[in-house]
């Protein structure tokens, strides 16, 4: 399947890789916890005959079976939102606490900031940025939605954000979820590789290490960094997290994660990247069942 081909001396198991990538992809809810529980929850989806499947590494996420209609009341009420697995993964990584000033740098839908704001208990401040106004008017609807009360919206390029948040110099953490060549969306929208080029994903990897770096320099000192991609190319992950790390104070760390998945790559073609760009983690399709994904953890030096 190209241009997946180029990932076979990278995947294991390429052949299983490859046949999880042409199958659809489940759907998944996560239960908005700044409106209701996740009990009320089952019980509403039940009622409605709508028969989900809890994912066991993750509190209030549930698979939905494959008819199951789009809309419903628990979804209008803003009880419920459609997030696929892996997409929980950088907010959870990230860990934000009550209280806390955290910048989504590339935050439009709003998948992302309203599982923040929830995490928070909607308290503290979620500054949520977006270049593109069409979609930062469905991250305004989606925070409305779902009763997200502590998230400012903020239209510019992430790489020149200069917004400080309320009552600080900096933010005590940023979620870094950028604009990719998606690859690992395929079972989601299968026509998604029918514009892939190597010019894309070189172009868009220099504004990846522009938000990237931006989200370093705008943390307080002992602060973290989250950086996710839905895709596979090592220009848009390992080489971006290589290249931060060159450019300012900050390192990368390990972190647990309960779901298969494969380290960073730390040679690609003929780049060799920092060693520490292993902690970072690959989820592969055929991995869990899942799209793919790429998450790598940062932390910005203490003083
Ligand atoms: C992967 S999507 C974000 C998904 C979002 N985090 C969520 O969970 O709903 C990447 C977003 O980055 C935005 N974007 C692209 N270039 C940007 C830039 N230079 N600065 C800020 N946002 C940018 C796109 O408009 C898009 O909404």
């Amino acid at each position: 399947m190209e241009p997946l081909d180029r990932y076979r001396p990278i995947v294991d198991d390429f052949e299983a890789f490859i046949d999880a990538c042409e199958r659809p992809l489940p759907s998944a809810v996560r239960v908005n916890t700044i409106k209701t529980t996740v009990e009320r929850v089952q019980t509403a989806l039940a009622d409605a005959d709508i028969a989900v499947e809890p994912v066991d590494w993750h509190d209030g996420l549930f698979v939905l079976p494959k008819d199951s209609p789009g809309a419903n009341w628990p979804y209008f009420h803003g009880w419920i939102h459609g997030q696929e697995e892996v997409s929980v993964i950088p907010a959870t990584v990230l860990d934000p606490q009550p209280g806390d000033r955290v910048w989504d740098a590339c935050a439009a839908p709003g998948s992302k900031t309203t599982q923040l704001a929830a995490l928070m208990d909607d308290t503290g401040e979620v500054v949520a940025t977006d270049n593109n106004l069409g979609r930062i008017s469905a991250l305004r609807t989606n925070t409305e939605r779902l009763g997200a009360t502590t998230v400012a919206v903020t239209h510019e390029d992430g790489r020149n954000h200069s917004l400080k948040p309320f009552g600080g110099e900096g933010y005590d953490r940023a979620l870094v979820d950028v604009p990719c060549s998606c690859e690992g969306t395929i079972r989601k929208n299968p026509d998604t590789l029918e514009d892939w080029s190597l010019s894309h994903v070189e172009g868009i990897s220099g504004v990846q290490k522009g938000i990237l770096k931006r989200a370093v320099e705008v943390t307080e000192p002992g602060g973290t960094v989250v950086y996710s991609t839905c895709t596979f190319a090592p220009e848009e992950n390992e080489a971006v997290l290589d290249y931060v790390l060159d450019e300012v104070a900050c390192e990368i760390v390990d972190y647990d994660l309960p779901l298969n998945h494969a380290p960073g790559i730390t040679e690609w073609q003929d780049e060799t990247y920092d060693p520490s760009v292993a902690d970072a983690k690959r989820i592969y399709p055929h991995h869990n069942d899942t799209g793919g994904f790429f998450c790598a953890k940062l932390e910005v030096p203490a003083e």
